[in-house]
């Protein structure tokens, strides 16, 4: 089986060339070698390697600048995610493409599901939406679009990191506790990615598959729920516990309106996990013991 990652170098496309299984022959592309964008360069790339499977891993992430350079965010997000699926149709492969918790507006106060009511609240969400929406009316039962949420990794830029480097250059930080989500591990994401292109292959899911004619909507983020500031102080504590930093610092909750961003935040993403389980047969674990590995694995690459 072929598969084509686009976005190598971010961290679930990072995580994806890690964990790929050795039976696939994986064609891995940067911003460089395919800019989703260039719609020739979508064409010919997915034209010459022919793949069964296109994980589109890429997309404009910076939510905060997606603000003022909306016109970038919707290229990437939007029309790049369009231009892989009309590509995907071409040629009959299927695209698992991955979304958001940001298409929600964040009112609910119960775990959102697959078919609940989006409405994002900033433009990174609106373009990440967009893009969904394209994918899957181009592509119907074609493509899966899984959903996930405040997503770290080893590698690239992330919370973890960030919260890392401030706790040992700040005397105090002060993070809000009324944006509540669940992390997610990229490399846990991976795996569950990796089991649902293993089930693609049996000829017996492919057709229950292809009952409907729209998109399959999975949810993936670890287990649990938290607030950014729950989640900065169990980054301090493992970081302690660790040998990571050498001292805490006091983290003091705040309210988001203490900490003005030019994008606005749900207040509420957590996210139902159960679609994704189901399709997969993988089972989410915990965000904290997630964390904890995912800083062993920090501590012993650095
Ligand atoms: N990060 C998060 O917290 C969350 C992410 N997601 C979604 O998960 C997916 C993966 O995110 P993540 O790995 O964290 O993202 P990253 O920001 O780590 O990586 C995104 C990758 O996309 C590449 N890229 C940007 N523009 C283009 C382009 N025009 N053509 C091709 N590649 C491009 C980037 O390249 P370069 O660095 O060279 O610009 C980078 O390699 C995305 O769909 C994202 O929306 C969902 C929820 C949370
Ligand atoms: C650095 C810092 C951030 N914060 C807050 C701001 C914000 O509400 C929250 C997280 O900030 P970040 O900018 O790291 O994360 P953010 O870019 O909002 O993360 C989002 O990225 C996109 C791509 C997604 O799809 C989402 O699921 C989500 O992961 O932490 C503080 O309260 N204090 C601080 O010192």
């Amino acid at each position: 089986m072929k598969v084509l990652i686009t976005g190598k170098g971010g961290q679930l496309a990072w995580e994806l060339e890690q964990l790929a299984p050795k039976n696939i022959q994986l064609l891995s592309c940067s911003a460089q070698d395919l800019d989703i964008t260039d719609v020739n360069q979508v064409n010919h790339t997915i034209e010459q390697f022919q793949p069964d499977i296109v994980i589109n891993a890429a997309a404009y992430t910076a939510v905060d600048k997606a603000e003022t350079d909306t016109e970038t965010a919707y290229a990437v997000n939007d029309l790049g995610s369009e231009y892989l699926a009309l590509a995907c149709k071409k040629i009959s492969a299927k695209l698992i493409h991955v979304s958001t918790d940001f298409v929600f507006d964040g009112t609910k106060t119960t775990p959102y599901q697959t078919d609940d009511s989006v409405n994002p609240i900033n433009v990174y969400g609106a373009s990440k939406l967009a893009g969904d929406s394209k994918v899957n009316a181009i592509l119907g039962c074609q493509a899966t679009i899984i959903r996930t949420a405040w997503v770290y990794s080893v590698n690239g830029n992330n919370f973890v990191k960030t919260m890392l480097r401030l706790m040992a250059e700040k005397e105090q930080l002060g993070i809000v506790y009324d944006q509540v989500g669940t992390p997610t591990w990229a490399k846990g994401l991976a795996t569950m990615i990796w089991a649902l292109v293993d089930k693609n292959q049996s000829p017996q899911e492919t057709e229950s598959a292809q009952t409907s004619n729209t998109a399959q909507i999975l949810h993936w983020t670890d287990a649990g729920v938290c607030s950014w500031y729950d989640f900065a102080v169990a980054i301090q504590e493992l970081a302690i516990e660790k040998g990571m930093l050498d001292k805490a610092i006091p983290v003091r909750p705040i309210p988001a309106s203490a900490y003005p961003t030019p994008a606005q935040r749900p207040s509420f993403s957590v996210i139902d996990k159960q679609s994704a389980e189901q399709a997969s047969g993988v089972e989410t674990t915990h965000w904290r013991k997630q964390l904890s590995e995912m800083m062993n694995e920090l501590k012993s690459t650095s």
